[in-house]
């Protein structure tokens, strides 16, 4: 996507060149948001600005538009939604499709009308079409049908990336777009049902090695592929974007590599060291059978993930055993 709409309207700052400007990280007790402050913090941010959601809903714009009229935060990285896996997208549509157009609608908004100098927006993988071609370029974007068991938080993450290319025609409101592949890490949701498959499985597969099963249930047929990214990269990335890309395309980040949810769960297996079977409950839908990002226009720019799956998903396990007293979902 080229043309004047596409211009860089970061003119006269740089994200990085001072680290005492205020930045909501909104969603910052999620998997996303907490990686993003620890990044930031490692960094030597000093100036994080975070709500819990009982202390600010963002479905509510009045409150929300209260919240910016006060702090007046520099930039915004909204990394809070309604997020779930392929369960919880087929169940809850109506909460998919309107708490996420409200929350990012109400952001977006917001941080245009009080004077924020830039912000980004969370996509998702899931936003193209089910059958796009592999890997998945940026411009496959409403070039066909959605994948049916998340369509509603899809159109809703489309509806995002279309009002901060919007606001940036309109408004030149810098607002950019990163659309990251499957994530997995610390803080992720542990739900038995409504989470994503890799701590589904983390956590069943520790169940049962835990309470001496022999069996283990894996949704659908193993053969869907997945493009995994740990979290801690994927906020690398997000900063990475926020100080060098000003654009008004979204932009892919993932990790490149991908795995058959067989592979997943027979490597997930391994490192929890549960011994017993692995057994395929076909009933449930795989969902779309492939969706790996091509990830060379942010390669090109010069950014690339490092965490290798074995790697990330112990150091998941690690922290999974260190919290899981504390793991509520
Ligand atoms: N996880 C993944 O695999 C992927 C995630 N993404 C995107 O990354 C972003 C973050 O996802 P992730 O960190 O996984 O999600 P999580 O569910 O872990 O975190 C979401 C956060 O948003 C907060 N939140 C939700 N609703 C509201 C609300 N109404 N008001 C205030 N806060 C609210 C939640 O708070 P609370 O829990 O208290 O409700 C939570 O802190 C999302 O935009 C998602 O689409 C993209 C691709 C893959
Ligand atoms: C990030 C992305 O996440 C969602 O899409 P998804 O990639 O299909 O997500 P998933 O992690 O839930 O499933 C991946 C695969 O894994 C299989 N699978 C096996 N066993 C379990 C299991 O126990 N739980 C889950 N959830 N899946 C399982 C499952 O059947 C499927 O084939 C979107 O709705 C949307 O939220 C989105 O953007």
């Amino acid at each position: 996507m080229g043309g004047a709409n596409n211009e860089s309207l970061a003119s006269g700052f740089s994200f990085l060149s001072d680290k005492s400007e205020k930045v909501f990280v909104a969603g910052h007790r999620g998997l996303v948001g907490s990686a993003i402050v620890r990044k930031l913090q490692s960094l030597g941010f000093t100036n994080i600005i975070v709500r819990t959601h009982a202390e600010l809903d963002l479905t509510v714009q009045s409150a929300v538009d209260a919240f910016f009229a006060t702090e007046r935060p520099s930039y915004v990285i909204l990394a809070a939604a309604k997020v779930g896996g392929i369960h919880a997208n087929n169940t809850y549509p109506a909460d998919f499709i309107a708490v996420n157009l409200q929350i990012q609608t109400n952001v977006i908004d917001s941080s245009y009308r009080h004077g924020v100098k830039k912000l980004l927006f969370l996509g998702s993988s899931c936003i193209y079409p089910k059958f796009a071609p592999q890997p998945i370029p940026e411009n496959a974007l409403l070039t066909g049908p959605l994948e049916s068991t998340n369509e509603w938080y899809a159109i809703a993450k489309i509806a995002g990336i279309k009002m901060c290319q919007a606001y940036r025609i309109q408004h030149k409101f810098d607002a950019i777009s990163g659309m990251p592949t499957n994530l997995y890490g610390p803080n992720d949701n542990f739900h038995p049902e409504n989470s994503h498959v890799l701590p589904a499985l983390m956590r069943r597969f520790h169940e049962a090695k835990v309470g001496g099963a022999k069996e283990v249930v894996v949704w659908g047929t193993g053969s869907p592929l997945r493009e995994f990214l740990h979290v801690d990269d994927l906020a690398d990335g997000v900063v990475f974007l926020m100080d060098s890309y000003s654009g008004l395309e979204h932009v892919n980040v993932g990790s490149g590599t991908e795995v058959t949810i067989k592979e997943l769960a027979e490597l997930v297996k391994e490192v929890v060291g549960f011994e017993g079977e692995l057994v395929w409950d076909s009933s449930k839908p795989d969902g779309t059978p492939r969706k790996l990002m091509d990830n060379s226009k942010i390669a090109e720019m010069g950014w690339t993930a490092k965490t290798g799956l074995k790697d990330g998903l112990m150091d998941t396990y690690k922290w999974y055993l260190e919290n899981v007293q504390n793991i509520k979902k």
